[in-house]
């Protein structure tokens, strides 16, 4: 019998919507205001699920504690507060759109945790904008 255990979590990070493969006006006109040169920011929200069975001795699937200390370790410390197109070694070549952070997270965690898991992660990018991977 699997069960899903998640956790959520938040961080803040700016970032600019860009293609070098483009030119300036052709990204002016892809990104729009995404584009802004100076960057802009969003508040993160990151929902993390776990699926796998419960074990029979803990009653857990994971120990909650144990992946909170997993996200914010590979995670939050990663990417709160960063420049992500700057600072995040794996943007300096990936357009930090939502579907591409969530994807980057998703890879940071499967390596963390144990192959016996499956693992789902859900990014908002706003109160309105989200993304999930994988999907369905
Ligand atoms: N498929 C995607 N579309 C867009 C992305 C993205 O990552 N994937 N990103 C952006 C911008 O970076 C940004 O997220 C847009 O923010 P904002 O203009 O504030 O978005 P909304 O107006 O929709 O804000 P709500 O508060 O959700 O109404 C654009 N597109
Ligand atoms: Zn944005």
């Amino acid at each position: 019998m699997k069960v899903t255990v998640s956790r959520k979590a938040h961080f803040n990070a700016a970032h600019r919507l860009h293609n070098r493969q483009l030119t300036d006006d052709e990204n002016r006109r892809l990104f729009g205001k995404c584009n802004n040169p100076y960057y802009h920011g969003h508040n993160y929200n990151l929902t993390v699920k776990v699926t796998g069975e419960i074990d029979p001795i803990s009653g857990y699937v994971i120990d909650m504690k144990i992946l909170k200390d997993i996200m914010q370790e590979h995670v939050l410390d990663y990417l709160d507060h960063k420049n992500l197109n700057e600072e995040v070694e794996e943007f300096s070549s990936l357009n930090p759109t939502a579907e591409n952070i969530c994807v980057v997270i998703w890879k940071i965690l499967r390596e963390q945790l144990d192959d016996k898991f499956t693992l789902k992660i859900i990014l908002y990018e706003t109160e309105r904008n989200f993304v999930e991977y994988p999907s369905a």
